[in-house]
């Protein structure tokens, strides 16, 4: 076997942590230092020169798309199919593990996994039961403490609330919330990793197969790895394990997430013996890029302490353009873009990075009307998309009835008659017999306690999903799906609405038949599972993603958190503004701030030559118009690495007046054609925004109520 190949451009640094011998290893360098590099040429070296089993070697990556590409690049190296090697998400891997071990995990066989938005709906009903008031109890709230907790490892019952009332009200919500996910065979991401954590340590048969089996445990990222992930690692190396991490502690940005931090410094005491490499040559950017992070970043305390320096070219100075408002802001930007595609570049070469997802909309529209195909990662994602997910909803209660989010989303979509009376009888019934919805139904028709109309319609969906589990029995999955799109009415529903968005939603779902499509045949780790099954599965991993079309040349949009790990030759930098970047929310805690800087260096550093940092003067934000300073984050970088390019832009900068619509769009967080629901009006979809503020005012068209005229403020409308 030839190894030339997985040595060839490596430094003597980079090939030191590729052949070193099996044992715990960790990598601390900095960005674009070639750690992820590394991480797959050990793979190949282990496979090849260790003659390692594929089967005893798992790979962690932080995104699936980063998974995809660590495997392809390994098979480039070996130029053979890399088969029997798990590589994945930790959330991936934990689904795959409860697959296979549902019944020693205790999970229903065909358990379906929540997202963050069923997270809330879920949350909403246990508060009910709970006879607790959302006013006061917050159910986004109650939902991000249950995951920081599972993140953390916790229970409810593990959770010491005995002085404090209002934490023991936590709790109780918590212990509710458990047992509905139980009732109802539904998982969240959190409990994913908590699961198996659980089945690795407290099932010794389990735990043991595991270790001998995975060898060699490769961690890319390491940094960002939260407490339940660590614990996870633990476990599955056992104490003497080949575990080998690579990471930078100037990039974590997940703290928010329950991330640790403390985690790179944990390692040498867990793995005793563990050895340390540093790598310090920088591969990605320009010496100005470089330094301009290093000074940054410098400005943090605590650090494990590192310098990058690159023997590469020096140059351009980083452009700062001070802009007037967001959409000149965004002008420039897409102005440069087009000069750059001129100069023969490429679209996907630029990507356009920014704190908040609120502020990609500006940018769209500047794209849009430059005509500049994009892809915003991270946006409102295809799996997440309204009329998908009721299609998705369907489908899974044909996997499992039991599963009361997905009754709740779609019995009475389309409309038929099914109101909110009757669903909160449903409710109480389900409550009162601790079952799922759907057995509530079946027993309340039964026993005829319901009115007529209500009776009927409900046993009328009730038989339309058995109808539909009936006539799809034994069909392929994209037949399956395109079955009960067509006969569950969600096709004609779609192409009724009359927000001119009917076909594109239509299209949608004619898109969803063809993902399913895929996973008629299952890859490999995903063999053995329900093609239904594995296909909500990855509708739900994936939709934290990002679009997973097809190849294009498109600009890239995304959050400075999404751009982890990743580089482009030209990257812009929008809305260096304080309160913006580093958040309002973080600015007044030093711990919190520090970590905004990290998050300004992983920025940076994703530049290879090119970087510009953007700010506006004037800004609408949280539906006010405010006007910013400029980053602190901006001073930080030495005067003599940037440039001004606010001079030379002014000659013909027309002041953009974004007119009382768009205004009235960001003040009221509401869309034109978005679909809300109105707590007694019920379901429909925008048809006009108006003003601005406490005056700002809604049109929306009800289904059931017709159009009305409503005070944004006041109308209690919830995006749906
Ligand atoms: N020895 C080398 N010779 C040439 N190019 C290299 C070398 N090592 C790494 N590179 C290139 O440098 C770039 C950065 O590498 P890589 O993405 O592995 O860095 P990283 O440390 O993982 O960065 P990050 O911290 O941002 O994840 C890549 O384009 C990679 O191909
Ligand atoms: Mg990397």
């Amino acid at each position: 076997m030839d190894i030339t190949p997985i040595l060839e451009h490596l430094n003597d640094a980079q090939r030191a942590a590729v052949t070193a011998p099996p044992g715990p290893l960790r990598v601390l360098a900095g960005a674009g230092s070639g750690k992820t590099r590394v991480l797959v040429q050990r793979i190949a070296w282990l496979l090849t020169v260790e003659q390692a089993n594929p089967w005893s070697i798992l790979a962690v990556t932080f995104t699936n798309k980063a998974a995809a590409e660590m495997r392809a690049r390994i098979e480039q190296l070996l130029e053979f199919r890399a088969s029997g090697l798990w590589i994945g998400t930790f959330h991936g891997i934990a689904h795959r593990l409860l697959r296979y071990h549902w019944r020693e995990a205790r999970l229903s066989q065909h358990f379906q996994i929540l997202d963050a938005d069923d997270q809330v709906r879920l949350v909403r009903r246990v508060l009910r039961g709970l006879e607790l008031d959302e006013k006061t109890w917050a159910p986004k709230q109650a939902v991000w403490r249950i995951n920081a907790w599972k993140d953390d490892g916790l229970r409810a019952a593990h959770i010491d609330d005995r002085d404090d009332p209002l934490l023991r009200t936590h709790v109780r919500i918590y212990a509710a919330y458990e047992a509905a996910c139980e009732r109802n065979g539904v998982v969240d991401f959190g409990e994913l990793l908590l699961r198996t954590v659980e089945l690795l340590r407290d099932d010794a048969t389990l735990g043991e197969h595991y270790r001998a089996r995975f060898r060699h445990v490769l961690v890319d990222e390491f940094q960002d790895t939260n407490q339940v992930q660590y614990a996870f690692l633990k476990l599955i190396t056992g104490q003497r394990g080949d575990v080998f991490v690579v990471g930078d502690d100037d990039q974590a940005i997940y703290g928010w997430r329950g991330a640790r931090i403390e985690n790179i410094q944990r390692f040498e005491q867990d793995f005793p013996g563990a050895l340390t490499l540093r790598l310090e040559q920088n591969y990605r950017s320009t010496a100005v890029i470089l330094d301009a992070a290093n000074a940054l970043i410098a400005h943090n305390r605590g650090r494990l302490g590192k310098r990058l320096w690159t023997d590469g070219s020096r140059g351009e100075p980083i452009d700062v353009y001070a802009a007037y408002n967001d959409y000149d802001e965004a002008r420039f930007v897409v102005e440069r873009i087009q000069r750059w595609v001129e100069e023969g570049g490429r679209r996907a070469e630029c990507a356009v990075l920014y704190r908040s997802n609120a502020q990609s909309r500006v940018f769209e529209e500047s794209l849009i009307a430059a005509a500049l195909p994009y892809r915003v990662y991270g946006g409102l994602r295809f799996f997440e998309r309204a009329e998908i997910k009721d299609a998705l909803a369907y489908l899974r209660l044909l996997a499992n009835r039991d599963d009361d989010a997905s009754f709740e989303r779609v019995v009475n979509t389309p409309t038929r008659g099914i109101g909110e009376r009757t669903l909160d009888e449903l409710r109480g019934v389900a409550r009162e017999r601790s079952v799922a919805l759907w057995q509530a139904a079946e027993r309340l028709l039964a026993e005829r306690r319901l009115a007529a109309r209500a009776a009927n319609a409900l046993a009328a969906f009730l038989a339309l999903v058995e109808r539909l589990a009936r006539d799809t029995a034994e069909r392929p999955l994209s037949a399956v799906t395109a079955h009960v799109i067509e006969h569950a009415g969600l096709l004609a529903h779609v192409r009724k609405d009359k927000d001119g968005k009917g076909e594109d939603r239509a299209e949608n779902l004619e898109e969803l038949v063809n993902a399913a499509r895929a996973f008629e045949t299952l890859p490999e780790e995903l063999e053995g599972m329900r093609p239904l099954d594995a296909f909500l599965a990855h509708a739900a991993l994936e939709a934290g993603e990002g679009q997973a079309e097809a190849w294009e040349d498109c600009v890239q949009l995304m959050s400075l958190h999404s751009a982890k790990g990743l580089e482009f030759p030209q990257v812009f930098i929008a809305g260096f503004e304080e309160d913006l970047f580093p958040h309002y929310l973080s600015s007044q805690d030093p711990e919190k701030l520090e970590e905004e800087r990290r998050l300004a260096y992983v920025g940076l550093t994703r530049a290879q030559r090119h970087l510009t940092l953007s700010f506006a003067e004037r800004r609408r934000l949280h539906g006010q118009e405010i006007y910013p300073r400029p980053s602190r984050f901006l001073r930080e970088i030495p005067a003599e690495l940037t440039r001004d390019v606010r001079a030379r832009a002014t000659v013909s900068r027309p002041l953009y007046n974004p007119g009382p619509l768009v205004q009235a769009e960001s003040d009221t967080g509401l869309q034109l054609g978005g679909r809300v629901r109105h707590p007694s009006f019920g379901e429909g979809v925008v048809l006009a925004l108006e003003g601005a503020g406490a005056h700002a005012r809604v049109q929306v068209n009800f289904k059931a109520a017709g159009a009305k005229w409503l005070v944004a403020a006041y109308a209690k409308l919830e995006k749906v």
